[in-house]
């Protein structure tokens, strides 16, 4: 089929359980999106990523215009080929990177003009670049150009923002063109004020997108503040397209923000805490630098069916993160990878089967304080 299409198959409660269909592939939903930021989820091949069960992965318009450049992946025959992973790929649209990352900012209402944190070349993202450059990668899933707000803000500083994202989102359709099978998304605003977020998600409607993100979250509120705004928020966006929440998060964010109605997710943590030698598990988080790890012969997660939970003890694992051989971080994020898409395949089997509250309450029961 060469159409983008979304499919609920099923509901509990506010939790939702469906299919995204792509040229490239369906992505599974409720879905964990592995970030590959530079053409690489770093330590893994792209097999290795498949084979954790991710159906889609992230890249990056603001790192992958720097270095690089949109143009030379296109030349070489677009992200899919050059990064070899024929599954679909979700880029953002590098406004949130450039706050986060670029030196030298000036914003105005044409876009945003930065210097390279690589080697301090100038450079100018306004929607109209930023799609052309995720048309270039050839993405499957765009991200409309916008502005994450830092905090703290305060309201008229976050309604403004709001409403020049909202201009921008118009600009971004308009620059999106006409691309069957391709996907664009429109960002909601608005911080942690309700009228905001209704007044972003209106305008969204109006203009008219493929698949929905709530933007301006996992900026530091905490999981309180975001879920206040998740218990509302996801509501306002159309209920029969894909729903995404950007940059989360920690397994219990995941959790809550399923619960709450959200169907796509992407956060580094897994994948950079792996490197750090922080393992998530289902009983809750592994330090493996510690030294009580030493001599235990036992795998880190018997239930888990990853490389390092096979085939290894945790004495092996704490002897590799402490020499920091390279094994280390390419068994560690396998883990974290594998037990993320393990959490999602499980939130799908659950609201399939209407007992995700159970879930919810095995899920947490199971999750000791600290190290185990
Ligand atoms: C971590 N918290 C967080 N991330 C946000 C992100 C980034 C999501 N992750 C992108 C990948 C990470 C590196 C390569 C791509 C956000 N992105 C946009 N465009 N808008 C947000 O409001 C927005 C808000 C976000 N909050
Ligand atoms: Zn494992």
């Amino acid at each position: 089929m060469s159409k983008f299409s979304f499919e609920l198959a099923a509901t509990d409660g506010k939790a939702r359980t469906g299919l995204i269909s792509t040229p490239r592939g369906d992505i599974r939903t409720p879905a964990f999106m592995p970030v590959g930021t530079a053409a690489t989820v770093k330590a893994m091949l792209p097999e290795s990523v498949a084979a954790t069960g991710a159906d889609i992965l992230l890249g990056n318009t603001y790192h992958l215009m720097l270095r690089p450049t949109a143009e030379r992946i296109d030349r070489l025959g677009g992200l899919h080929k050059f990064m070899n992973w024929q599954k679909p790929i979700l880029t953002d649209s590098g406004g949130f990177q450039v706050m986060s990352l670029a030196g030298l900012r000036k914003m105005s209402e044409e876009g945003v003009k930065f210097s390279s944190h690589i080697d301090g070349s100038k450079h100018m993202l306004t929607p109209e670049r930023s799609m052309e450059i995720q048309k270039l990668l050839g993405s499957d899933i765009v991200m409309c150009f916008d502005e994450c707000p830092a905090l703290p803000a305060s309201e008229e500083e976050v309604a403004a923002s709001m409403r020049m994202s909202m201009r921008w989102a118009q600009r971004s359709r308009d620059a999106f063109g006409d691309r069957p099978g391709h996907a664009l998304f429109g960002i909601q605003q608005g911080g942690v004020t309700q009228e905001l977020r209704a007044e972003s998600a209106e305008k969204l409607r109006e203009i008219g997108f493929e698949g929905y993100a709530v933007g301006g979250l996992a900026v530091g509120e905490g999981q309180e503040a975001m879920f206040g705004v998740l218990d509302y928020a996801p509501d306002m966006l159309p209920e029969d397209k894909p729903r995404y929440l950007m940059g989360v998060g920690k397994p219990d964010d995941i959790v809550g923000a399923v619960a709450r109605g959200i169907d796509m997710m992407d956060c580094v943590l897994p994948s950079r805490s792996g490197r750090t030698g922080q393992l998530f598990t289902r009983k809750g988080v592994v330090n493996i630098k510690n030294a009580r790890h030493a001599d235990d012969p036992r795998p880190l997660d018997e239930a888990c069916s990853c490389p390092a939970c096979r085939n290894y003890s945790r004495a092996y694992l704490h002897h590799v993160f402490r020499a920091q051989e390279m094994i280390s971080g390419m068994l560690l994020t396998w883990h974290n990878l594998q037990y993320y898409q393990d959490l999602m395949q499980g939130m799908r089997d659950a609201i399939a089967a209407g007992t995700f509250a159970e879930f919810q309450k095995t899920f947490h029961e199971e999750r000791a304080n600290g190290d185990i």
